[in-house]
């Protein structure tokens, strides 16, 4: 695993990294992301003693009463909160490696750090109860809303310190349990078979898929969790699933949730105060997902009471929750938690690494080459150590995630005070990790413009461990990180095996930057068509040739 803790004079250091690869392995989801170690170091008297003061960190000024929050604001503000990410590199241009945005209301200070070996640095001295500080909103959901049934364990998202760890602490053995993992690679292929049946159907005439395909990749996504979190195949994919459909529902009430947190929490959260329309929103979406998680949990428990087990293995990830913990609540909010970050998260990653693959026909034919090599047999059902063996398709996705990062960032909220880049940082200052930005930075990435999945197999180069960190680090890393890679593993090797991924794009768009955020990148897979189980190789180039 990694390195060790860095020595501290590296603060004053100019803003460099040695040219060498550190603590990697040649596979991209190495031990060194796994890794739940998370050292513990004092900074010394003399250390906080030559800090500059938290005062000087540079960043945009606040203006008196409006404080920075008139920023986000839509026409009068600089900021277009939904371009966010473009937002935190506008900040490194302008103030450097570290940027403090405070005057924000009804928050604390945000300090954004484009320092990998800060990042490695906090992320490993963490402690047992990691604070990322997301979602207030979910928070007085949870915890005021309906505190009649969250009660004492309302779950990981939004939930901290003791509460978070021993929720965490009876779901985290069975979900990240790689034996638990190998249960769900067939479920999972059904699924994803059952996908891309549905999206042949949905092709037209030129075998275009339709222009709203985030919206089906949002439907496999939801089937996948379903039948992972719920037990049950939610029926997604049917023909039947129409627009007032529970599954679209679903889908609806989980998009709606996630992408209204950043307008609940950056833009004047008067939600804190009283009802606001969106808020109100907010509530009955959460509702309905307590409801729906409920019911199938209750189903799954009569199930249970009937079914002969003989070993653990015959359980599957839900039975064994209800079963070590007798408490069927337990399993509800664990489903619900994992439903609310795992439909949009996985929906977008995969859009971006479609979208990449089809525009990167050198690098799709490797991963074809090596995926018809590992599975020769297509009536042979895939297994795990299959999959394992995609070396080259699993380096892929982490060079999407690395320069096309579908998770601006991670953070942490400080619980004692620090000393990073050479200021002093108070306690409660929420630290923003900003991958989409530090995982494209020359400093800690050789040649970070170019794409090139080979770099994740090689041992020479630069790239620093924590400049692009996917599934963020340590005790609080994210839960459904394996199911994800399953997912994707799965999805790609299915698709590719049967034949070319290929898209094209709407003429006239925006000059391509590697900052373009998601959002825009799921546009352009909607409104064109992302990919075709292609015939024509030579109008495809042409229809690309502008792309790069
Ligand atoms: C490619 C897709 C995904 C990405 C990029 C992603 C990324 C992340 C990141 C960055 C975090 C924060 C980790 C930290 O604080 O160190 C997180 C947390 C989390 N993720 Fe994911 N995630 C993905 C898919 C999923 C899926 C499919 C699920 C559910 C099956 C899921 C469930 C969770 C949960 C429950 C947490 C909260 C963990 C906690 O606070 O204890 N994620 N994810």
């Amino acid at each position: 695993m990694g390195r060790s803790l860095r020595s501290l004079t590296a603060y004053s250091r100019p803003f460099t990294v040695p040219n060498t690869r550190k603590a990697t392995t040649g596979c991209p989801f190495s031990k060194r992301q796994r890794s739940q170690i998370a050292p513990t170091a004092s900074l010394n008297e003399e250390i906080f003693a030559n800090a500059k003061p938290y005062s000087e960190v540079p960043g945009p000024k606040p203006i008196p009463l409006l404080g920075n929050t008139w920023r986000m604001v839509p026409i009068i503000g600089q900021f277009d909160i939904s371009e966010f990410a473009k937002v935190t590199k506008l900040f490194l241009e302008r103030y450097g490696r570290i940027v403090r945005l405070g005057g924000l209301i009804g928050r604390p200070d945000l300090l954004f750090v484009y320092d990998a070996d800060e990042i490695e640095r906090l992320y490993r001295r963490e402690g047992p109860t990691p604070f990322r500080p997301s979602m207030p909103c979910l928070v007085k959901y949870k915890s005021e809303v309906r505190k009649d049934f969250f009660g004492e364990l309302p779950g990981v998202v939004g939930v901290h310190g003791e509460q978070w760890r021993k929720f965490r602490s009876k779901v985290q053995r069975p979900i990240l349990q790689p034996q638990t993992v190998k249960k769900y690679v067939t479920p999972i292929e059904l699924v994803t078979e059952d996908f891309i049946k549905y999206m042949e159907k949905a092709r037209d005439e030129n075998c275009d898929l339709p222009h709203e395909f985030d919206n089906h990749i949002h439907r496999w996504s939801l089937e996948c969790i379903g039948r992972v979190a719920l037990d049950v195949r939610l029926g997604c994919l049917s023909p039947q699933a129409g627009s007032n459909s529970e599954p679209q529902r679903i889908i609806d009430a989980a998009k709606y949730a996630l992408r209204n947190v950043a307008v609940l929490e950056l833009k004047a959260p008067y939600w804190r105060y009283f009802p606001t329309p969106l808020w109100t929103k907010y509530v009955n979406n959460m509702n309905f997902f307590v409801e729906l998680c409920s019911r199938y949990i209750n189903e799954a428990l009569e199930r249970l009471k009937t079914k002969k087990v003989t070993s653990e293995n015959d359980l599957s990830l839900l039975e064994r929750v209800l079963q070590s913990e007798g408490d069927p609540k337990i399993a509800t909010i664990m489903a619900l938690d994992l439903i609310l970050v795992g439909i949009d998260t996985i929906s977008m990653a995969v859009c971006s690494i479609l979208y990449q693959a089809a525009t990167r026909l050198e690098q799709q034919d490797k991963m074809a080459d090596e995926i018809r090599r590992v599975l020769p047999d297509p009536s042979k059902p895939l297994s795990y150590s299959d999959l394992d063996k995609l070396h080259y398709t699993k380096a892929f996705v982490r060079e999407v995630f690395r320069m096309y990062s579908t998770v601006i960032g991670n953070g942490r909220t400080l619980q004692e005070d620090d000393v990073i880049c050479g200021y002093h940082i108070p306690k409660g200052v929420q630290v923003v990790f900003p991958t989409i930005v530090t995982g494209n930075m020359e400093q800690f990435v050789s040649n970070p413009d170019e794409f090139r999945p080979e770099r994740w197999l090689e041992s020479n180069g630069r790239l620093h461990s924590f400049a692009s960190l996917p599934y963020g680090f340590g005790a609080r890393i994210c839960l459904g990180r394996r199911f994800a890679d399953l997912e994707i593993q799965v999805l790609l090797a299915k698709l590719i095996k049967m034949g070319k991924v290929e898209g094209k794009r709407r003429v006239g768009r925006r000059k391509k930057s590697w900052l373009r955020n998601i959002r825009e990148w799921t546009n352009i897979v909607s409104v064109e068509t992302l990919f075709r189980l292609a015939q024509d190789r030579k109008k495809f180039a042409e229809l690309t040739a502008n792309l790069q």
